[in-house]
């Protein structure tokens, strides 16, 4: 497809992702050779003009060997700590790697909660474009010292794809341990045929995507969500073969290899983008037949009048899940009034909530500016 030809072939900005799987010799330790593959292949396109966002998997492995450990642990802190060990170590590695090209690096630690707060992820986004216009590699990794199980992101697909998001890339690649995306998963299918292209958003992509191995954590499920959240950008999501011969110089020069995945939808407003984003909700508002009408279909505001039920602890300004009649989200947006204050004033219309409540901070529950339907 020309769309995603061109922006592989002259889109200025793209996050690669290189997962576990990939990184590691069987999960002893860090692959050096291969990187140093990469690498090469990262610094000619940052040469020749293309920003390029890392975000590399490999903490844990790299801890693990660094510590004497050959069983990956079970247990959380066990991993983090790990984790924090090999960070050190992956960064070191790029950092040596890419000297000789005259290009630094620059460590990126995020979690979910700095993408989910308006202020940092803005903060974000402003700093990656600062290393953007320097002779600087950053390389993004969630920070997996601080996070527990229910806020993960886990899988790096996800992160890459809100990095994606957070500087609107032309490109998402997911380099990983498969050619790309095959009709069955690979490892029990052998007959299994690889899929050259497909929409961002096709359904059917979900039923072929099957989990990780044993090193890396999302499998190809992850890198199917990855793809639409992705798509969300405009961004082209491609899914190959790191160990591929010179893959990310091929796709450049507009080769068709992997799996390509392009959007069929616009690209929606940054702000929209980053609503999108979120994985945690807050809390949830079920509407009924008439709100969602007005939701999906007129891009309208969220009344009170419209919601039938509130559940959850959310504050204002903070993210809830809009829900219709048989239990299907619809979208999600930032709440204008808490939990409490939503549940007094659900299925009032407008004049009421000053009555209900004494005061009226807006007349929307959730204003479409800050609404995004799913
Ligand atoms: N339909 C599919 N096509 C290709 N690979 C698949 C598919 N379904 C599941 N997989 C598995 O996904 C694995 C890659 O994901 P994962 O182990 O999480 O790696 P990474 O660390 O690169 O993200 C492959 O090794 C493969 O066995
Ligand atoms: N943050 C973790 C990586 C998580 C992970 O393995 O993700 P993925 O490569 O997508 O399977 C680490 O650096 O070890």
């Amino acid at each position: 497809m020309e769309r995603a030809r061109l922006s592989l072939t002259k889109g200025q900005r793209w996050v690669v992702k290189i997962g576990s799987a990939l990184l590691t010799n069987d999960g002893a330790g860090l692959d050096v050779k291969r990187i140093q593959g990469w690498v090469q292949q990262m610094a000619e396109l940052k040469q020749a003009g293309v920003d390029i966002i890392l975000v590399s998997s490999g903490a844990v492995a790299a801890g693990m060997t660094r510590l004497g450990w050959s069983e990956r642990p079970d247990s959380m802190e066990l991993l983090q700590a790990a984790a924090a060990v090999g960070q050190t170590k992956l960064v070191q590695t790029y950092e040596d790697l890419f000297q000789p090209f005259g290009l630094h690096t620059a460590q990126v630690l995020l979690t979910h909660e700095d993408l989910s707060d308006r202020k940092r992820y803005l903060n974000g986004r402003n700093t990656l474009r600062a290393l953007q216009e320097m002779p600087v590699i950053p390389i993004v990794n969630e920070n997996d010292t601080v996070v527990t199980d229910e806020i993960r992101f886990g899988d790096n697909d996800t992160l890459g794809a809100l990095v994606a998001n957070l500087v609107e890339a032309d490109a998402l690649i997911l380099l990983t341990d498969q050619d790309g995306l095959y009709d069955a998963d690979p490892r029990s299918n052998p007959d299994a045929q690889l899929i050259a292209t497909a929409k961002s958003n096709d359904p059917r992509l979900v039923s072929v995507a099957g989990g990780g191995g044993k090193l890396g954590r999302g499998g190809m499920a992850t890198k199917i969500r990855a793809a639409r959240l992705a798509s969300r950008s405009g961004t082209v999501t491609v899914i190959a073969g790191g160990r591929i011969e010179n893959v990310l110089s091929r796709l450049r020069a507009g080769e068709q290899v992997g799996t390509h995945l392009v959007p069929d939808m616009e690209p929606i407003t940054a702000r929209k983008q980053w609503l999108a984003g979120h994985l945690q909700m807050k809390g949830e508002l079920v509407i009924d037949a008439g709100a969602s009408k007005a939701l999906l279909n007129k891009g309208k505001s969220l009344l009170p009048v419209g919601v039938k039920a509130v559940s959850g602890r959310f504050q204002r300004g903070e993210c809830v899940a809009v829900v219709d009649e048989s239990g299907r989200v619809i979208a999600r947006g930032l709440a204008n009034y808490s939990a409490l204050e939503a549940s007094k004033i659900c299925g009032r219309n407008t004049q009421q909530i000053q009555q209900v409540l004494g005061y009226i901070s807006e007349p929307e529950l959730i204003h479409r500016d800050n609404l995004v339907v799913l």
